[in-house]
């Protein structure tokens, strides 16, 4: 497979930056989508095999590897198969869109309790599928959020579009946020996104570069830290996870690659690149 060049001249600066000070460098990528190939099933939705691997070779060139996704961080790393591997042993999850978090130094969780609101929306939220004629629709409980999945439905595009405005309702009703996905609605707690955890990671690990590979829209708030790092003076690196279903990062992004398996591609090359640099 092709490995593909940044497109853009800040891309180009942030892949030098990456190469020249691995060891200070952030690689943060999103879950599903990005490292995941989607499919039905959101509870068997693994890790590209090839990705686990290119990211254990380049855990052990660069400071920090990183995930951030929508998922549970204890889902993450269940089906990331992040355990065990060498390279990942200083490997960072950040679940929840940054509320929840796994380290692999530890293998311990933080976790905070599942606030209230989602646990009244979750109890409103059958009677409302049902008065829809949306029954059938997958509810996926996360503790901070619920996941209300139109993929496996008849028509997955309509009962998005018919679930919206009923269920952005229930989130006001709540306090709650909508955040909509890959034919998925999620309800969840307000207060933090993918760009807050970035920017966070950042100023945790004194990072002088930053990589972010998303697919998503909730990856879009992690874009725009990342940009706004760069016009700041940090450079950066922003990968898209390109697929049929959703092209809003394609515009903004330095590199774009064909889905999970493209972002394991591109991983292994980084790695490459930086060993090259390495040898001079
Ligand atoms: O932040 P992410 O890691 O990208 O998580 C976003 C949502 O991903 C999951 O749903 C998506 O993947 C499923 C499995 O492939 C697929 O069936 C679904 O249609 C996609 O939307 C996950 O289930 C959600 O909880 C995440 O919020």
């Amino acid at each position: 497979m092709d490995v593909a060049e940044p497109l853009t001249e800040a891309g180009a600066a942030g892949l030098r930056a990456v190469t020249h000070a691995p060891r200070s460098t952030l690689v943060a990528l999103d879950f599903d989508g990005t490292l995941a190939p989607i499919i039905d099933d959101p509870e068997r939705a693994v890790v590209h095999p090839d990705a686990v691997a290119a990211l254990a070779e380049l855990g052990g060139l660069v400071g920090t590897i990183a995930v951030v996704t929508g998922r549970p961080a204890r889902t993450a790393v269940r089906l990331g198969g992040f355990t065990d591997h060498a390279g990942l042993g200083s490997m960072v999850v950040l679940g929840q869109y940054g509320v929840e978090r796994w380290d692999a130094a530890t293998g311990a969780f933080d976790v905070p309790p599942e606030p209230a609101e989602v646990t009244a929306a979750g109890e409103e939220l059958p009677a409302l599928l049902e008065s829809l004629g949306l029954g059938a629709a997958r509810v996926e409980h996360k503790g901070r959020a619920l996941g209300v999945h139109t993929r496996e439905l008849e028509d997955p595009q309509q009962a998005f579009r018919t679930l919206l405005t009923p269920v952005q309702a229930l989130a006001d009703r709540h306090g709650l946020t909508l955040e909509p996905g890959r034919n998925v609605l999620e309800i969840r707690a307000p207060g933090t996104d993918k760009g807050d955890a970035v920017r966070r990671l950042v100023a945790e690990t004194g990072a002088t570069q930053v990589v972010f590979a998303g697919d998503d829209l909730g990856d879009l708030p992690a874009f725009e830290a990342v940009a706004a790092l760069r016009e700041d003076g940090l450079p950066g690196l922003l990968v898209a996870s390109a697929s049929h279903e959703e092209d809003a990062l394609s515009d903004r992004a330095d590199v774009v690659v064909d889905g999970p398996a493209g972002i394991a591609a591109w991983l292994r090359d980084l790695s490459a690149r930086i060993r090259a640099a390495q040898a001079g």
